[in-house]
């Protein structure tokens, strides 16, 4: 079973890279990757296994964030209406989306990065995405809320990059010069 200790942290140069597309259908080696990765999405947010094996609480989890830097993805993920996005995806990508913008009141946490780091991170609200899953299924999903922006975390992480890439320093642009006094 995957534990925190096979999570690659911030500096690990997966976590830079573009990962490559996974040739279909997946590897007994890459469906297994997946299986593993979404295992770990459950038992992370089971009290008990995740005390028992002291796990952080994620819904999402990247290939690169195991230091293989192939486009898998995996999320395990409640939005507000209580429907369940369990999927491991194969090259997931998005084909559309909203111009509107959403983000988590809280910010965005992620498994590789051990601090805090506060900031809105936009999102696009509404997503219209495709991947393969582990039936090798090409499935085309639309999402909005906590399931658009896990997929878009977790995509990022497929393309190198890190979701506080995209805090904009807003506080920063609308600050007044103060006069030194
Ligand atoms: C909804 N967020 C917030 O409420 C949020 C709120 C405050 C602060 C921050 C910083 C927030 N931000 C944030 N919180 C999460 N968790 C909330 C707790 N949860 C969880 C914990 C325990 C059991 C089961 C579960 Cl489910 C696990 C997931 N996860 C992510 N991200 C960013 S996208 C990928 C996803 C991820 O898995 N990161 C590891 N961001
Ligand atoms: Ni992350």
């Amino acid at each position: 079973m995957i534990t925190m200790k096979d999570i690659v942290r911030e500096g690990h140069p997966a976590l830079r890279k573009m990962a490559e597309e996974v040739s279909l259908p997946p590897s007994e080696e890459d469906r297994e990757t997946a299986e593993k990765m979404l295992e770990f999405l459950k038992n992370s947010q089971d009290p008990e296994i995740a005390e028992k094996y002291n796990l952080r609480s994620g819904v999402g989890l990247a290939a690169p964030q195991l230091g293989i830097t192939k486009r898998i993805f995996a999320m395990h993920v409640t939005d507000d209406k209580d429907n369940l996005y369990s999927y491991s995806f194969f090259n997931p990508r998005i084909i559309s989306h909203s111009v509107e913008e959403t983000h988590i009141e809280g910010g965005e946490g992620c498994l590789s990065v051990d601090r805090e780091v506060p900031g809105i991170v936009p999102r696009y609200k509404r997503i219209k995405v495709e991947g393969t899953t582990l039936e090798n299924e090409k499935v085309t999903l639309r999402l909005r809320g906590l399931p658009a922006i896990v997929f878009q975390h977790e995509l990022d992480h497929l393309n190198g990059i890190m979701f506080y890439d995209r805090i904009d320093d807003y506080k920063g642009k609308f600050k007044k010069e103060l006069p030194k006094l």
